[in-house]
């Protein structure tokens, strides 16, 4: 890809909120190269496919097949939710991440029919979600509550609540606002309440390593507040050999004097046991805070708690 005459295949998981992602990267691209056609490749990687047999953390079960198509050809840009895109190696070997598109809200939302919020639920309320992160969080919110495994594309987990499989869910704000179901959204866990995953809320766009025109066509694409905290927040995730179901929360927060302030905590899988770490750095060093950030934690016992929890 050096010129870019015809037109780029964009590729992502088909779920109904990764097509909503490509839609907004496309507009994003058509505000820059307006007369750039682009094409969308829906993927559907194992972690969709095979929801009871792949288990959540197996290494690439979103990445791995879109990876695969960018390193031979098939497509020219990958769409990641930086969510589910493990921590080491940072990037596939061969790609490389070109942009991050502005960071929608971090937060976790609670999702109950009636509305109630965390507080108001009774005892022995069930809540989907197979994420560590939540359900250790959950257990030091509200430890008489009972977080039920749930796998699924976030239309079908709002289907099975339909159906009273579960009585509520927690899913990422930003997730549900892309797929149109902000209105659901019964209360907003933000705070220290239930800290996010790293790279929560940030679409990333993975090219090919050598495909250097197309790397440097995208940067104007990129956020460079989202883009230092991605860093922040991912070196850190690299550093604690996290993926997207460790017990590892937390999150990067550029300030307006270009301080970089990150946090981020690591759990046991029952919540009983919390480590965090917060430090400010530069955002033009936003690497380095992240090393030193999961060097504070590695020498607190991170990689015990992170390997109890391995599934
Ligand atoms: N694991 C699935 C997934 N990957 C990214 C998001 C939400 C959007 C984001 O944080 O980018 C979700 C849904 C959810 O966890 O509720």
């Amino acid at each position: 890809m050096t010129e870019l005459a015809r037109t780029l295949r964009i590729g992502a998981r088909s779920s109904p909120m990764s097509r909503a992602q490509v839609v907004r990267v496309q507009e994003a691209f058509r505000r820059y190269y307006p007369g750039v056609l682009t094409e969308f490749v829906p993927f559907t990687p194992s972690g969709d496919r095979d929801i009871a047999r792949t288990e959540l953390g197996q290494k690439g079960v979103y990445t791995a097949e879109i990876e695969a198509a960018l390193l031979s050809g098939g497509i020219d840009i990958a769409v990641h939710c930086m969510k589910d895109v493990a921590g080491v190696p940072l990037a596939a070997p061969g790609t490389a991440f070109a942009a991050y598109l502005r960071r929608g809200d971090v937060r976790d939302s609670l999702v109950h029919p009636a509305g109630q919020s965390l507080d108001q639920l009774p005892t022995g309320t069930r809540i989907g979600t197979s994420a560590v992160r939540r359900a250790a969080q959950l257990r030091v919110a509200r430890p008489d509550l009972e977080a039920v495994p749930i796998r699924g594309t976030a239309n079908q987990r709002l289907d099975m609540l339909d159906a009273g499989e579960v009585d509520a869910l927690i899913l990422a704000s930003s997730g549900l606002e892309r797929i149109g179901q902000q209105q659901r959204i019964t209360q907003l866990l933000g705070g220290d309440l239930m800290m996010p995953p790293l790279g929560a809320a940030v679409l990333g766009l993975q090219t090919r390593a050598d495909d250097e025109a197309l790397f440097y066509r995208l940067a104007p694409l990129s956020d460079p507040d989202t883009e230092a905290e991605t860093v922040a927040e991912r070196t850190a995730l690299h550093d604690l050999e996290g993926h997207c179901n460790s017990p590892i929360a937390g999150r990067a927060v550029k300030h307006f004097d270009g301080s970089l302030v990150l946090t981020v905590l690591v759990f046991s899988a029952d919540g009983s046991r919390v480590l965090r770490h917060s430090a400010e750095g530069d955002a033009d060093d936003a690497a380095l805070l992240g090393h030193e950030t999961a060097a504070a934690l590695i020498h607190l016992g991170a990689q015990q708690l992170i390997a109890e929890t391995a599934p």
